[in-house]
């Protein structure tokens, strides 16, 4: 079989570029069109523990759903214990762009990634698809600067209104508060929280809601906006995990957001309603006039410049490291190695 026949043979691995519940990301180049990939090898299983099944559900929707600001499928192929999926090879996330403070985002920059983000979140909700785990490691820049949604494992098709889906989904922080009440039946609001603290995020260079349990995440989403009355938020005491916590008044977000502009305070309190229905929508979202007021959203190649004018890239210069498909020491040894502490405030399914 020539190169351009077995895929195995066709992408050449260079690197680990880290490892999630499923398996290894590797970094690797298509020798049939020069471009790097990334290939996340997902460990089958056996059929009884369903490991492969978030990756099956990944496989279907990325294939069902095809946008500029979601993460490109460009090929699949299987091994005796493994699936492959090719990905557009991207070169930052977002968690590590707001981390470097070497990259100051402007407004412009922040609107921009805004902008992107919400093209992404409206095309899979235009599609009956919830994310379910928006947050900003989530959230990929290819090497155009476009942001791209990633990791739709979690995702779920929402066609049936009446169908009840788990709780255990969207890392903490950025998880509704219906959800952290328990709520099986939750629809586009669970993702336009978790977009509104993104964005609560990209403009204060670190988490809004950090929580280190469901109840102190409550109590920290509580002490920024206050707690919702039963007209604000109808219905929420008859949710199953539902806990009365002391009323606490809504402090005013210009106290934490000092420089940001009317409109923008005003679609980050859209984005942040207790009550998931009247949570502002991502197509609504982009008709904001915050999008519409100088200054305009930057571009992706825009955005790109700012984030290769800090440190995060200038670091990518380690040398290649070769992930063996066959060997599991080596493969556990890689996973200590990589895993980071972004397993710390992820949730326990
Ligand atoms: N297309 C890509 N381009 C470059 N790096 C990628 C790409 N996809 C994933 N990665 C890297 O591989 C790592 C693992 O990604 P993966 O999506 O498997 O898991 P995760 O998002 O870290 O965790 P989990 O899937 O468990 O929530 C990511 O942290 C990222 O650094």
């Amino acid at each position: 079989m020539s190169a351009a026949t077995c895929p195995k043979k066709r992408y050449q691995k260079e690197k680990v570029l880290g490892e999630g519940t499923f398996g290894i990301v590797n970094k690797a180049k298509d020798t049939k069109t020069g471009q790097y990939v990334a290939i996340k090898k997902v460990r089958m299983g056996n059929s009884k523990d369903g490991v492969a099944i978030p990756a099956l559900r990944e496989i279907k929707i990325l294939q069902d759903v095809r946008h500029e600001n979601l993460i490109n499928l460009l090929d699949v192929f299987g091994t005796s214990s493994n699936i492959n999926l090719v990905f557009d090879y991207c070169i930052a996330d977002l968690e590590q762009i707001i981390k470097d403070k070497t990259i100051a985002l402007s407004t412009a920059e922040v609107k921009g990634a805004l902008k992107m983000i919400l093209c992404g979140v409206a095309k899979l909700h235009e599609h009956w698809v919830l994310h379910r785990d928006l947050k900003p490691s989530n959230i990929l820049m290819d090497t155009k600067g476009v942001l791209k949604l990633t990791d739709f494992g979690l995702s779920k098709l929402f066609a049936s209104p009446d169908r009840k889906y788990t709780n255990q989904v969207v890392t903490r922080w950025y998880r509704a508060p219906e959800l952290l009440f328990g709520a099986t039946q939750y629809g586009i609001g669970v993702d336009m929280w978790s977009v509104g603290c993104i964005f609560a995020e990209l403009m204060l260079r670190q988490p809004y809601f950090p929580g280190d349990s469901d109840i102190d995440q409550l109590s920290k989403i509580y002490s920024a906006l206050g707690t919702p009355t039963e007209e604000e938020w109808p219905g929420m005491a008859y949710l199953p995990a539902y806990v009365e916590f002391n009323p606490q008044p809504r402090p005013p977000m210009r106290k934490t957001f000092t420089a940001a502009s009317d409109e923008a305070l005003d679609l980050l309190h859209r984005f942040l309603l207790f009550d998931p229905c009247q949570r502002i929508s991502a197509a609504d979202a982009l008709n904001h006039p915050y999008f519409k007021k100088s200054p305009l959203p930057c571009s992706p190649s825009q955005f790109l410049d700012k984030v290769k004018s800090g440190r995060l890239l200038s670091l990518d210069n380690e040398p290649p490291i070769v992930a063996n498909d066959d060997d599991e020491n080596d493969r556990a040894g890689k996973r200590r190695r990589y895993s980071s502490d972004l397993g710390k405030r992820r949730l326990e399914f």
